[in-house]
């Protein structure tokens, strides 16, 4: 990780909390480009209550003064600011390399906007060189592999990491994958299979921070 990587993370972060308002009820992603907006958050003092994605994300907001609300008692969420480990420019992105995918996930679908926040080096013109995490019950770890195997994939297991739900994560390499959707859609019919990484026309915005500037995916013309 450069600094300036790290930069160009606080940069998109950055713009991303620009976009939050006071009263607003807020999904907080996990990982370290989201950590640049939690403390953003704080030191912008905003009034905002927060429905974290991980333990981890709890924790910090807890350590920073973020109010903190259970998903089960809010109606919605107004917004979500999270990052990825791939997107296109399409807005497919696989997600889940810090193990948060479930949460992310309900955090995502319960949310009225998804807007991601990464550096350059996850933009990819098709996703599949990022493993696709795979959020498995322990008791069908080997039998979820064997599926895997059966669709192409070769595919480990993530030692020592359980989920936040006590779940097994197997990471699988389709190579270049053509379709995340129908990919996103078989992987979800694998029984043991809880949620898998592949977010596919969830999020509403990318923030790309690339050296020093941040691009908005979809790009718009003439902007
Ligand atoms: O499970 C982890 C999440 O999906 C993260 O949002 C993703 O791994 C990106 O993390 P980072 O911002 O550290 O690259």
């Amino acid at each position: 990780m450069t600094s300036q990587q790290d930069n160009d993370k606080k940069l998109a972060a950055e713009m991303a909390v620009s976009m939050l308002r006071n009263g607003m009820t807020v999904g907080l992603g996990t990982g370290s480009t989201a950590r640049f907006a939690l403390h953003a958050i704080a030191e912008q003092r905003l009034e905002i209550k927060g429905v974290p994605t991980s333990w981890q994300t709890a924790e910090l907001a807890r350590s920073l003064g973020i109010p903190l609300v259970d998903i089960n008692d809010v109606p919605y969420i107004d917004i979500t600011l999270d990052g990825a480990d791939e997107f296109t420019p399409s807005l497919d992105l696989i997600k889940g390399g810090g193990a948060a995918l479930l949460h992310e996930k309900i955090v995502a679908v319960r949310s009225r906007q998804l807007v991601i926040m990464t550096d350059a080096s996850k933009r990819v013109a098709q996703l599949g060189k990022f493993r696709v995490p795979v959020e498995t019950i322990p008791f069908a770890v080997r039998y979820v592999q064997d599926r895997l195997a059966a669709m192409g994939a070769s595919s480990s297991v993530r030692h020592g990491v359980l989920t936040d739900e006590g779940n097994a994560v197997i990471d699988a390499d389709f190579g270049l994958i053509n379709d995340p959707a129908a990919l996103g859609a078989q992987l979800k019919a694998i029984t043991g299979v809880v949620e898998h990484g592949i977010f596919a026309g969830m999020a509403a915005l990318v923030l790309m921070g690339d050296n020093g500037r941040v691009e908005r995916f979809p790009q718009v013309s003439g902007g």
